[in-house]
């Protein structure tokens, strides 16, 4: 489905709505072009510039909801190109699995993706995350990444904060 872009979308980031392919991905692991049974955007966010200079991410944008989202509740799919490279020097890049034949797959949405990259760590900012990574398969067995409401709502106007983990703010250091 084709969508106009989000308000505040940075010209050098190309905005997408379905997964990207690198060449790096091999075929057996590339969808057969069945639909989500999720849907990939989200229409209840907005990005948004930070401007607190008490965020640890001042200066860059956030993403936050634009109604209140229900507990355990769908917010958005992860997407941006999957790949099986290394890509650590990467800020937008997370691993999606590891195939049994022990391929790593990753999403890197830094160059590619959806509002979802604009998702923030609650590092700094709340005690917790308010959302967090859910794996799920399309119906046509595709593995994506989406990313979930925890067990409260999360009010209209907050900030959706999940854990990168803390692997990832290791590779950081
Ligand atoms: C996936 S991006 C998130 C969106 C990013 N803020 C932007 O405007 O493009 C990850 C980057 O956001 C920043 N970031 C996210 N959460 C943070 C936090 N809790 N503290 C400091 N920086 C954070 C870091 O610069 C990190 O490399």
């Amino acid at each position: 489905m084709s969508r106009r872009k989000p308000l505040q979308w940075p010209t050098s980031v190309q905005f997408i709505t379905s997964p990207r392919y690198h060449s790096s991905v091999p075929a057996s692991l590339r969808t057969n072009g069945a639909p989500p049974s999720l849907p990939t955007h989200a229409i209840n966010v907005r990005i948004k510039p930070i401007t607190d200079t008490d965020h640890p991410a001042c200066g860059q944008y956030g993403l936050f909801t634009h109604k209140k989202i229900p507990p355990r509740s769908h917010i958005i799919d992860y997407i941006g190109e999957v790949h099986c490279q290394e890509r650590a020097e990467s800020d937008y890049d997370l691993s999606l699995y590891r195939s049994q034949d022990g391929v790593n797959v990753g999403i890197d949405a830094r160059d590619m993706g959806n509002e979802s990259r604009f998702i923030n760590d609650y590092r700094g900012i709340q005690d917790k995350p308010n959302a967090e990574f859910v794996e799920y398969r399309t119906a046509g067995g595709e593995m994506r990444m989406s990313i979930w409401t925890k067990e409260k709502a999360i009010r209209k106007g907050d900030e959706i904060l999940v854990s990168y983990g803390k692997p990832w703010w290791r590779g950081r250091q």
